[in-house]
């Protein structure tokens, strides 16, 4: 642990030096998060100082649970998309009607996109990345419905088994975004049959970044590719098995055929 620790902070010290150069350099400008945490660190004004070695514990922060959170949420949306084709033509179709075939998503448009949310929560009801909710402690002697929890017990919240509940959920086992599509129902810790960010003061801090990069690359996914299975896969064959570690990855990474479904200029743009 010791020398991961040590190779980790040798990683966030390059970063670092690296944007302190930068923003020596004249015509310096702002342009990723590390530059912004940097400039915070020279506020003077701020009512908690952040310090240097503080703006490498979020720069790892973002890098620990920003990153493979999202990406891991995003191909089991397409593993279930693929195993799905009438869920893809219909995103596929709002896409179409919402943005054109002219540009890609960008990330207000995401409000008007209510199908590719319901898919996104959808994904993160039966594959959230992270099935147990970090270890809380009771501070009290409380009841949680009909349980009596001693002052002093660990409680660990099992969301797995909450998101597919019987009780809660309608064919819980099946991928339906249909059944959030005039629904309340959220993700941002306030409704308790679906919590893939936690809920109450130890919640994801960064989930409406997670969210909106999710959103985002799913949907401009769907919208510039054709995706299809390789060879003799059929979607039903599609192996969906996973492996629970830090998060809940695909056990075999997911193998796709991508095709261009946008007029080919605007993939030159992109590079
Ligand atoms: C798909 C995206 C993400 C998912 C599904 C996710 C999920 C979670 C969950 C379930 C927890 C535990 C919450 C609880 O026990 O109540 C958590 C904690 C945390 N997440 Fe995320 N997360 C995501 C993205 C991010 C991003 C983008 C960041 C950073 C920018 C981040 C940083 C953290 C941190 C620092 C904690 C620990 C909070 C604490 O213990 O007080 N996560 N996340």
């Amino acid at each position: 642990m010791k020398v991961l620790s040590k190779k980790l902070d040798q990683f966030l010290e390059r970063v670092l030096v690296e944007h302190e150069a930068r923003r020596k350099t004249t015509g310096y400008t702002n342009r990723d998060m590390v530059d912004v945490l940097l400039e915070l660190a020279e506020d003077p004004m701020l009512d908690v100082k952040l310090e240097r070695h503080g703006v490498k514990a979020f720069t790892q922060d973002l890098l620990a649970g920003g990153t493979e959170s999202s990406a891991v949420t995003v191909e089991w949306a397409m593993s279930e998309l693929l195993k799905k084709p009438e869920i893809f033509k219909k995103a596929t179709k709002e896409l179409d009607q919402v943005i054109g075939q002219n540009r890609w998503v960008m990330e207000k448009d995401i409000p008007s996109l209510p199908y590719v949310e319901a898919i996104v929560k959808e994904t993160m009801r039966l594959h959230p990345v992270s099935p147990m909710l970090s270890p809380r402690l009771a501070r009290e002697d409380c009841k949680v419905g009909e349980y009596d929890i001693k002052k002093g017990t660990q409680v660990l919240v099992n969301i797995w088994t909450i998101h597919i509940d019987p009780l809660i959920w309608e064919n819980p086992n099946e991928f339906n975004p249909d059944r959030f599509i005039g629904k309340e129902i959220d993700v941002k810790g306030q409704d308790f049959e679906l919590l893939p960010f936690g809920s109450g003061r130890r919640m994801c801090p960064g989930y409406a970044l997670g969210l909106k990069v999710i959103q985002s690359s799913l949907a401009n996914l769907l919208h510039g590719f054709n995706w299809s299975l390789p060879g003799e896969v059929k979607p039903e064959e599609l192996d969906m098995e996973e492996i629970y570690g830090l998060s809940t990855p695909r056990k075999f990474p997911l193998v796709v055929i991508a095709e261009p479904r946008l007029p080919l200029g605007l993939y030159n743009s992109m590079i």
